[in-house]
């Protein structure tokens, strides 16, 4: 039988998870469980023939959710396929600077680390902890978001806040899609058939949360997201950067609580906020071109701020030899990428508007003229990249 790898990516109310062939890179199976803890919990599957199949399963939380993938799992004879199982951690902090195994030590740390992911870690750990006690013969590994960006310069990193708040508290910038970032820069430089070591790279991770970081010579250098994952490029619900007296500002003018505000910039704001409409770039790009004025405003914010922070990645890299878009806008957008790649002429880049149409489906993804600074779309693929970090720390553990 061929051995597989399990990779789940917990959310608060969701799950992701795939199975990863480990031979192959083949993705099988794969599914979502959605509003768990509510009457409308489900999951769904996507079968290895292409079929979607649900399962209702009221009320369930990550534990139902699991089993009744891994029941599907048994159902198909998988079950005794999985080898080890790679779970997505959103914030590792300076603990990890790769991916490993789980032990309680590596628990304990993850915990410490709840307070700087608060919507993240917590559900992580719940996600980590039902699939030990149903799959307890079976190694589970930790693959940071953080981890890839511990190359960060202190320059980089630090706020210039008092240096005892980073001592005493770990106030810094972490820097968070990591798994994303390394994974895009790997595929391009394979496509190029140049060495990693050579290029220095432009990441920009364009989903629901959205992150763009330079890559020197393969290693993150700096990057948009912060403290938390809330610092940066505008995205789907967040608000990315504003000024840092906006909450003093909202809690005096507006009477709202700390946490109103907090809730605010990370669910109400970005896309939704402005566009008033949806969190979705799809809904709003129709919306736009059916007229919608305040859905056109908020694709503009988003592009501007974006290429501003692409910009300024450029700084620590000197010179760019390659941008990359990926993440579901960045790989589906057409038109996001030409509005952001028009507004980076200091960069150098020529947009090839036909290249630009056909990106997804061309071998290089290149999407910019001959001469221009190259812009290329790459699809991201986390889940492959969580299978094979779990594929290598267990044979190192071996
Ligand atoms: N064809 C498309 N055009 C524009 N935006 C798209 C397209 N396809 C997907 N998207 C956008 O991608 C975003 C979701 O990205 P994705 O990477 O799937 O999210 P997540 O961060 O949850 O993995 C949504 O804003 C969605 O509208
Ligand atoms: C860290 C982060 O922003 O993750 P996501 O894009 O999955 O919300
Ligand atoms: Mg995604």
């Amino acid at each position: 039988m061929s051995s597989n790898i399990l990779v789940i990516n917990c959310g608060s109310s969701s799950l992701k998870f795939s199975v990863v062939n480990s031979q192959s890179g083949e993705q099988p199976i794969s599914g979502l469980a959605e509003r768990l803890g509510d009457a409308e919990a489900i999951v769904t599957i996507k079968t290895s023939n292409g079929n979607k199949l649900t399962f209702d399963i009221s009320g369930g939380e990550h534990d139902q959710a699991l089993e009744t993938i891994l029941n599907y799992l048994q159902q198909e004879n998988l079950l005794d396929s999985i080898q080890a199982v790679g779970h997505r951690v959103v914030h590792g902090g300076e603990h990890f600077t790769a991916s490993t195994i789980i032990n309680e030590d590596v628990l304990n740390a993850i915990e410490s680390c709840n307070h700087l992911a608060p919507l993240h870690n917590p559900a992580n750990l719940i996600g980590i902890r039902s699939s030990q006690k149903l799959l307890n013969k079976v190694p589970h590994v930790a693959v940071f978001d953080t981890a890839f960006h511990q190359t960060m310069p202190a320059q980089a990193y630090l706020y210039p806040v008092p240096y005892e708040l980073y001592q005493k508290e770990g106030v810094r910038r972490y820097g968070f899609h990591g798994t994303s970032h390394r994974y895009v820069s790997m595929a391009l430089a394979e496509k190029l058939e140049k060495p990693l070591s050579s290029l220095n790279l432009i990441s920009a991770h364009l989903g629901n949360g959205c992150s763009a970081t330079a890559i020197k010579a393969g290693q993150s250098v700096d990057t948009t997201m912060g403290l938390t994952p809330l610092e940066g490029l505008v995205m789907g619900t967040r608000s990315g950067d504003v000024d840092p007296s906006l909450h003093h500002f909202l809690c005096t003018q507006t009477q709202m609580t700390i946490d109103e505000v907090n809730t605010l910039l990370n669910k109400k704001s970005g896309l939704l906020g402005l566009s008033g409409l949806s969190n979705d770039m799809r809904t709003l790009e129709q919306a736009a071109s059916e007229g919608n004025q305040q859905a056109e405003i908020a694709i503009q914010v988003f592009c501007y701020r974006l290429a501003k922070q692409i910009a300024a990645l450029a700084v620590p890299l000197g010179h760019v030899d390659g941008l990359i878009f990926t993440g579901g806008i960045g790989e589906n957008s057409v038109s996001i990428r030409q509005r952001v790649l028009e507004q980076l002429t200091v960069l150098g880049f020529q947009l090839d508007p036909s290249q630009n149409e056909l990106a997804g489906k061309s071998q290089l993804g290149l999407i910019t003229q001959a001469g221009s600074t190259p812009a290329y779309v790459v699809n991201t693929d986390e889940e492959w990249m969580i299978a094979k970090d779990t594929q290598t720390c267990v044979t190192a553990g071996e």
